[in-house]
């Protein structure tokens, strides 16, 4: 699904992605951990194409097409979603609105016509439900005076209502506390197929208790330099980087 070899990307004259490799196929979850500054979020951006960021060199595929020259819109269309690609609070229009926006986008560019009303509806109560998202909520200006759990909570619900082939979920400096933890790692097991796949960038070990992940890699200087299972994530929080700076030496 997503294919990446030897990329290489920064900012301006800055190189921050150093040579990354990685392979995610449907129904697999991979937790990016790593110390701050590695790259974690960059590497997120790059994969999103945010503008401010430049392939320097390397493979960015998508289902098995080149898409480093995409802009982000178009990278969503193809079933991409990166959590706080839209972290904007918008006064007056409502969670639901957006999201509806955002479908209807993704069905033009695919050459559909808007979702009919009463599906629309239907969906939105059936995602709601099963996020245990109360309705109140979904009348709320987007953003605008929420606490992180709820932040988690829009953003689990567009993740819901959207169906992307790949997640990214970028938790490295959301303040996550443990209701905002739960919202996350709910919706995810929630909305987890054999047909799409999630890459988990998280500081806490504790997040993957509840989102198991298949591989998790560990970012340093802007290259993964170790990859293994679960039990990586424990070995972290245990010991922290520093063991395998030195391994790597
Ligand atoms: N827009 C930017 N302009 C200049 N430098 C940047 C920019 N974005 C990131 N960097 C630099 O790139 C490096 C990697 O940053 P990045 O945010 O990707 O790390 P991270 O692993 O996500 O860190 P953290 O764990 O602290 O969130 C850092 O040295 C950072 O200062």
């Amino acid at each position: 699904m997503l294919h990446i070899k030897d990329l290489h990307a920064g900012v301006e004259e800055k190189e921050i992605l150093k040579g990354i490799d990685l392979d995610v196929k449907p129904g697999e979850v991979h937790a990016i951990m790593g110390p701050n500054g590695s790259g974690k979020s960059t590497l997120a951006s790059v994969i999103a194409g945010k503008e401010e960021f430049e392939i320097i060199k390397g493979d960015l595929e998508f289902e098995g097409e080149d898409i480093s020259e995409l802009d982000p819109e178009e990278r969503a269309h193809k079933g991409l979603f990166l959590s706080f690609q839209y972290p904007v609070e918008i006064p007056g229009v409502s969670v639901t609105n957006f999201v509806k926006t955002a479908i209807n986008e993704t069905r033009k560019a695919k050459g559909q016509k808007d979702m009919p009303a009463g599906e629309m509806l239907k969906k939105i109560k059936e995602k709601a439900d099963l996020l245990e998202i109360d309705r109140k909520f979904l009348s709320r200006s987007l953003n605008e005076g929420f606490s992180g759990g709820e932040k988690k909570r829009n953003e689990i619900f567009q993740l819901a209502m959207l169906e992307p082939k790949l997640a990214i979920l970028d938790e490295t400096d959301s303040g996550l506390d443990i209701d905002a933890l739960k919202v996350v790692a709910n919706g995810v097991n929630k909305l987890k197929s054999k047909d799409n796949a999630v890459i988990v960038i998280t500081h806490y070990q504790r997040l993957l208790d509840y989102i198991v992940p298949d591989y998790v890699h560990v970012l340093m200087g802007g290259k993964i330099v170790k990859s293994g299972n679960k039990e990586l994530a424990k070995e972290l929080e245990a010991k922290g980087y520093d063991w395998i700076k030195e391994e790597l030496v």
